[in-house]
């Protein structure tokens, strides 16, 4: 990318499309094209032919996109199709339209059969049956893959993809129903410890595996993929490093400092039992992270700590 060129980053209030925008300027990228929901809603198709026939950028980011943890996706099932249906296509098309020079979509680890094996190489996509909790959300992020290699294909467009594992970092959702479980148990564990709570309620049983990248780092593979990635297969971006919800839920203890009673509520889904990535593409390309999942923790309580008026309603 051009230095002077103009980079319309999706989502730029999301946790990765913020953390993308801070990466971008720090490499001295200005040209930079935001907008809001409220002022561009993505799933308007006039809009977007409106915003991209005017604004013409030349390379896209795509971080918006509905997202939330396991209750959410489970529960506005509806909504996590439709909106990333309609975002994605809307996007990619007038990108093709407008004759974007490169576009990065981001999908996730719940791509991936329910069971498959692991580590997940990408090439198990589409290999079986996939995650209840999810699927709705999933088969969007699937369709966002096939969209960037259809038009790869038919119109030539430098459209690729990239698969982050679970993530977190600043600019994270704190809603305690519909967040996922690492900023969940931060907010839950703080607010015990301050209140002199007995004891706090987590979900599952404890036993699901989840591998945990932090935001600045995903940024930092984006950028790295549209500097020196141009093929059609899709890339998994993660630490390669899983552990149990059981593991987080002490380790988030620890950094939090809270010495309470953990209840573990097995209504709730536990989900996939593991989605580790397989890593070792992304790593012959020349990445690798470099926030551990300990350091990554006490820098994102450090967050917590100084935007909750901004995190918590
Ligand atoms: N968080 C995670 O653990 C993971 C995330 N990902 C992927 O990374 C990407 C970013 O996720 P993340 O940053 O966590 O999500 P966030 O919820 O933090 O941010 C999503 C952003 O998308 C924007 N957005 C949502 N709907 C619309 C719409 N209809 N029109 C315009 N903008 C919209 C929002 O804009 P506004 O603020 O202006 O309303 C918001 O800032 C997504 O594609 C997600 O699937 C992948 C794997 C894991
Ligand atoms: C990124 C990824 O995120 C989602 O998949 P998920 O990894 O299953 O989501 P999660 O982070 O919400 O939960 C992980 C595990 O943690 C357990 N858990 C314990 N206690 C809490 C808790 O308090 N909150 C939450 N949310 N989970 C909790 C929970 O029961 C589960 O076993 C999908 O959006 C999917 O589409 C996707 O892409």
């Amino acid at each position: 990318m051009e230095k002077n060129a103009k980079i319309y980053v999706a989502g730029h209030r999301g946790m990765v499309g913020s953390a993308i925008v801070r990466k971008l300027q720090a490499e001295g990228f200005e040209n930079l094209l935001v907008r809001t929901s409220s002022e561009l809603d993505l799933r308007n198709q006039a809009a977007v032919e409106d915003f991209f026939a005017t604004e013409k950028p030349e390379y896209v980011f795509l971080a918006a996109a509905k997202v939330g943890g396991i209750v959410a996706n489970n529960t506005y099932r509806a909504d996590f199709l439709y909106d990333n249906l309609l975002i994605e296509a809307n996007i990619i098309h007038q990108s093709y339209r407008t004759g974007v020079k490169k576009l990065l979509f981001l999908g996730s680890s719940c791509i991936y059969p329910k069971l498959a094996p692991q580590p997940l190489k990408e090439e198990y996509l589409l290999s079986g049956f996939l995650e209840q909790t999810n699927e709705p959300y999933a088969i969007a992020k699937i369709t966002g893959i096939k969209l960037c290699e259809s038009y790869r294909r038919q119109y030539g467009c430098n459209f690729i993809s990239a698969m982050p594992t679970n993530l977190y970092g600043p600019n994270d959702n704190y809603d305690l129903q519909n967040s996922h479980v690492l900023p969940a148990l931060i907010r839950k564990f703080h607010e015990a410890k301050v209140n002199n709570q007995p004891a706090v309620e987590v979900w599952g049983t404890g036993s699901p595996r989840r591998e945990f990248l932090h935001a600045d780092d995903l940024a930092d593979a984006c950028f790295f993929l549209m500097e020196h990635y141009d093929d059609e297969l899709f890339v998994n971006i993660g630490t390669g490093v899983d552990e149990t919800i059981r593991e987080l839920v002490d380790q988030v203890q620890q950094v939090v400092g809270y010495e309470g009673e953990v209840h573990w509520n097995t209504d709730k889904p536990d989900g996939t039992p593991r989605k580790l990535m397989d890593v070792s593409r992304l790593h012959a390309l020349g990445w690798k992270h470099t926030t551990s999942l300990k350091d990554g923790l006490e820098l994102t309580y450090q967050d917590f700590l100084a935007n909750e008026e901004l995190y918590v309603e």
